[in-house]
């Protein structure tokens, strides 16, 4: 038979790859692919805790029957209704006709409305509320907006394991293996702070409600196994510590500079102001075109980083789009407590300075230096300006940063 995957004697990973969606979400980028992943719990009673993307049920299911061998799966726990861990509920039911379906209020008033033939054999939960498969108890806790509101976290008491949904979700296929401790997770830690910001990022205040509630309970966990990414054993304490500095919105010294730039003008006074930056010894200056930046690192660095400089030619009277896109992706995460400066280059009538300076105040972050706006192409006066309001942010984060 072929070797199963285990995380505990009786807990087995029945998860997949996928390393052909190019998009998550269709937004954001996949390097190293995605997991979905799924466990087994096997007792008296059989519990499979979520399921995977449709397009992987055929190989999920078989993963399933390898090791239960005609056993049935008898409940089947939601803890997140999203597509990519919900979508092979239905083929579950059809393979399983008596699997009794565990969820919240929300999780199945939610599947009602993307499945609305699955509506027997539902068992709802609440907060604390247990279930016994014989051996192993679960614990249901709930955590609201830990991406979507009817996001529960289940807590194996006997084998002290934490099923926490995409909290301490990370992109990259399992390669090779399941557990931190049998992998090189150095660049799953770097794919968690960009699956964290553009993921999660906007509900940093209900993670941190989560994170403070199952800390208040004093549960032992041996292992998080999370439905992306590796299942964090000797590595949680790290995990944890990401998800908490990251749901805090706690910054680095350093910062982002995003221009767009159709002729080069708004480019040159972006190097400039990075090179004002880099003046006052602030080592981090992360540089992006917005026309060609990957909106998912510059949603990373704008967690990771102070200081967020933006720049934009006048277009059409306006913000230069992808500038303006790159904008709204910031605003809806609602990020806190940022220094913003802006600049801009225009040819007749400047708006998109204008324009843009307004977010600091939407976004209640600190406006930095007077916002910088030059016509046509800019003269050693204007880049001695740019030079200067970079010198102003360095001076800024070193004292915000002492
Ligand atoms: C399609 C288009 C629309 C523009 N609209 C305006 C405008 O409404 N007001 C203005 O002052 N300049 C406008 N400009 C001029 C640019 O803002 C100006 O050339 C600027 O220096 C370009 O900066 P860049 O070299 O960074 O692209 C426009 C340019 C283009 C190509």
């Amino acid at each position: 038979m072929l070797q199963q995957i285990q995380i505990t004697d009786s807990i087995y990973y029945v998860g997949v790859n996928d390393r052909i969606k190019d998009l998550f979400e269709s937004l954001w980028t996949l390097p190293y692919g995605v997991s979905y992943n799924s466990y087994l719990i096997v007792d008296e009673k059989v519990a499979l805790m979520d399921s995977v993307d449709l397009c992987y049920s055929e190989r999920f299911l078989r993963q399933i029957d390898g090791i239960l061998q005609g056993r049935p799966v008898d409940y089947l726990i939601v803890d997140h209704m999203e597509p990519d861990h919900s979508g092979s509920i239905g083929m579950l039911k059809r393979r399983y006709p008596n699997i009794r379906i565990v969820g919240n209020k929300k999780t199945f008033a939610m599947m009602s409305s993307y499945y609305s033939t699955i509506d027997d054999n539902l068992i709802e939960v609440s907060e604390g509320d247990t279930l016994s498969l014989g051996r192993h108890e679960l614990t249901f806790v709930m955590a609201p907006m830990v991406h979507w509101p009817e996001v529960m976290f289940t807590y194996d008491k006997t084998d002290k394991v934490l099923f926490s949904a995409d909290a301490f979700g990370t992109f990259g296929t399992l390669d090779g293996n399941v557990l931190d401790t049998k992998l090189d997770t150095k660049h799953y830690f770097e794919e968690m702070e960009r699956y964290y910001s553009c993921i999660v990022g906007k509900y940093g205040k209900f993670v941190q409600k989560t994170l403070e509630k199952v800390k208040s309970m004093n549960l032992e966990i041996k292992a998080i196994c999370p439905l992306h990414g590796p299942v964090w054993t000797d590595e949680a304490a790290r995990a944890i510590a990401i998800y908490d500095k990251l749901s805090r919105y706690e910054a680095e010294k350093g910062a982002v500079v995003l221009y767009g730039s159709m002729y080069g003008n708004t480019a040159a006074l972006a190097d400039t102001i990075a090179r004002g930056i880099g003046s006052k010894g602030i080592k981090h200056v992360v540089t992006y075109d917005v026309s060609r930046g990957n909106p998912s690192l510059i949603i990373r660095d704008v967690f990771k980083y102070r200081a967020v400089v933006v720049g934009s030619p006048t277009y059409s009277n306006g913000v230069f789009q992808p500038m303006a896109n790159v904008l709204e992706l910031l605003r809806v995460r609602e990020i806190p407590d940022r220094l913003f400066s802006v600049f801009g280059s225009c040819s007749w009538a400047g708006q998109a300075v204008k324009k843009m300076t307004p977010f600091a105040e939407e976004m209640k972050w600190e406006l930095v230096g007077e916002p910088l706006e030059q016509k046509g192409s800019p003269d050693d006066a204007d880049l001695e300006r740019a030079y200067a309001l970079g010198m102003q942010i360095g001076d800024r984060l070193n004292e915000l940063y002492r």
